[in-house]
């Protein structure tokens, strides 16, 4: 799928690797995820636009190209996207941030949402969805379905483990969109969870397990 970026990036394989040990805590998790969203986010907002500015260097003056500020809108999925969101604002401080809350439900593992605010105009910006974990695919396709009925147009995904169906389920809701992943795990176990993982990303993020 073309639209399916894997990143291969030693420093990114070798975080989420220590994302993945039991024995990574919450501090040492949490910055991990910051770091490779950062890293993640060098990669898949390589296209944002630029517009020249003038700029006077202590030689003369030239037009020099500048990020056009208010063309980014980064939205985590809550609660694990949230970790991921000062990654991409050290990147980009002036991008705004939108929410969507969604948890699965333990039985039937189908996404229920709890909340959702975006950035207006949310039409004209470059969109980049956040969340670590994209197992079945139901949350992620819920998000990108809101952020379209709210008339969001270019949208990016990023997920630092993804299993084989959530992609596929995402990309066949959603062909229109990139999708960055940083690992593609083998399969997902009876409980929807994905294998070999890292378990529960919001609980690790947040400390709640
Ligand atoms: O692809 P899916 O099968 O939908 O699963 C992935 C979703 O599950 C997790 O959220 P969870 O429901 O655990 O909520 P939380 O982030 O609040 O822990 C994860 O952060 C994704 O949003
Ligand atoms: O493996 C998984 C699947 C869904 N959500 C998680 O946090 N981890
Ligand atoms: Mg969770």
């Amino acid at each position: 799928m073309n639209n399916v970026i894997e990143l291969t990036h030693p420093l990114i394989q070798h975080k989420i690797s220590r994302l993945r040990s039991k024995t990574t805590g919450t501090s040492e998790f949490r910055a991990l995820v910051e770091e490779i969203a950062m890293l993640m986010g060098y990669e898949a907002l390589k296209d944002l636009p630029l517009v020249d500015v003038e700029v006077e260097t202590p030689i003369e003056k030239c037009m020099t190209p500048v990020i056009a500020g208010k063309n980014l809108a980064v939205v985590p999925i809550l609660r694990a996207g949230l970790g991921m969101v000062n990654g991409i604002l050290n990147l980009v401080p002036t991008a705004k941030v939108g929410h969507i809350g969604l948890y699965r439900d333990e039985e039937t593992h189908e996404p229920h949402e709890y909340y959702c605010k975006l950035p207006d105009p949310i039409s004209e910006r470059l969109i980049v969805v956040t969340d670590p974990m994209l197992a079945t695919g139901g949350s992620g396709v819920a998000a990108v379905d809101f952020i379209k009925q709210h008339g969001g147009k270019k949208i990016k995904f990023m997920s630092i483990i993804a299993a084989p169906a959530g992609i596929e389920r995402l990309m066949k809701a959603h062909p229109d969109i990139q999708l960055y992943v940083g690992h593609i795990d083998h399969k997902l176990n009876e409980n929807a969870y994905i294998c070999p993982g890292l378990g529960d990303a919001g609980d690790r993020i947040f400390g709640t397990k």
